[in-house]
């Protein structure tokens, strides 16, 4: 259920704006027509423009208002009226029964239609269109101008085809930017930008899978930024949350694009390594405590450490069972004093570089 305060999205807003172009566009269009079918002397078809200017201008009215889905509806119902009464007067040769397969398109764009009726009416609109060939087939053009009915075919097939191809480029073109931006949302912490812990454990599902398959080292390594929460009550939140983003980008900088970096809680990362014997993991992220000693973090006048644990994955053993391997070997390291490395296996840790 949506929130009273929330604003239309991003397809929604350019529908909008497509519609109120389109129908100012029609209405315009119908008020030549009137002029035109008075001047042809067909009056009954300058009334009906008459009316279809009515009908535009009273749609324009509700998308002002936001009734959206009844104008889209009124809007409908004008053009598939109107080009029926046209084919029954002048017949199927000025190719007035292309704007019911607008109509049918135009439907399904109306959101608070359900699909099944939606999806109704349009397969009606289209039966309508086949079903007029039938019943005006007999219906011939008998006024003036009679050597322009196949430019007035001409136009009319692609003022119905081409705004059709548009709008679908349109919505297909926004559909694509919103997916990226939804997958973004859901596979990263929106203050580091690494993965997150759900879609983290996606990807180590999968790394593990292969290395298993390929007879490869995987290690898995827990790190934890040490004293942070003393950093936060000397420096404030914010300044926190800057150092939370300056370490994702040293980790970054000194992992591969194979690894799987994950912010795992508060100030807690996961970083897992495929293809990788524990001794060069160990190398790796030893380097990498290493930077984060030696980074520059801006308006903070004291070095951020952290403390890490690691330990080789082996065959058939779950992903909880590693992860509590390496989680016990970054436990080990705060007890011996932060700022280094414990592999799980040895629970060898690296001496302190400051
Ligand atoms: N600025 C900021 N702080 C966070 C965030 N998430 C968690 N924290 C803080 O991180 C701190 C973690 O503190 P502790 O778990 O006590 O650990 P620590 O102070 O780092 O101590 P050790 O891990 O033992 O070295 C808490 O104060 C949390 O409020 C965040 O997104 N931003």
């Amino acid at each position: 259920m949506q929130h009273p305060h929330s604003q239309p999205d991003q397809v929604e807003q350019v529908k909008l704006t497509l519609l109120k172009r389109v129908a100012w566009y029609c209405l315009s269009l119908h008020a030549l027509l009137v002029i035109l079918f008075f001047a042809l002397s067909i009056p009954i078809l300058g009334l009906l423009n008459v009316l279809s200017v009515l009908t535009w201008a009273l749609g324009i009215y509700l998308l002002n208002i936001q009734h959206r889905s009844l104008a889209l509806r009124l809007f409908s119902a004008e053009v598939a009226i109107h080009a029926i009464i046209v084919c029954a007067i002048l017949g199927m040769q000025l190719g007035f029964q292309y704007y019911l397969w607008t109509v049918s398109c135009l439907l399904l764009l109306d959101n608070n239609l359900k699909l099944k009726p939606a999806v109704g009416v349009s397969v009606i609109m289209i039966t309508l269109f086949a079903a007029m060939h039938i019943w005006f087939a007999d219906v011939t053009y008998k006024y003036a101008y009679r050597d322009w009915l196949q430019y007035v075919h001409f136009a009319n097939v692609l003022i119905c085809g081409i705004p059709m191809i548009f709008t679908i480029a349109l919505i297909r073109d926004v559909t694509m930017a919103q997916r990226q931006t939804l997958t973004k949302l859901a596979a990263r912490d929106p203050l580091t930008q690494m993965y997150n812990r759900r879609y983290a454990q996606e990807l180590i599902t999968h790394a593990k899978y292969h290395c298993d398959e390929n007879h490869e080292e995987l290690c898995i390594i827990m790190a934890d930024i040490d004293h942070f929460k003393q950093i936060n009550d000397d420096y404030g939140h914010a300044q926190g949350d800057e150092i939370l983003k300056r370490v994702a980008l040293v980790i970054a900088s000194h992992t591969r694009p194979v690894d799987i970096c994950a912010r795992w809680g508060g100030e807690e990362f996961l970083i897992v390594m495929p293809n990788t014997a524990q001794v060069d993991a160990l190398a790796r992220v030893d380097k990498l405590r290493y930077a984060i000693t030696h980074e520059i973090f801006e308006h903070f006048d004291s070095t951020v450490t952290m403390s890490f644990g690691l330990t080789m994955w082996p065959t058939k053993v779950g992903f909880y069972e590693a992860f509590q391997q390496a989680d016990n070997a970054l436990y080990t390291s705060k007890e011996n004093g932060r700022n280094q490395v414990t592999t799980a296996s040895t629970l060898y840790a690296v001496p302190n570089i400051r």
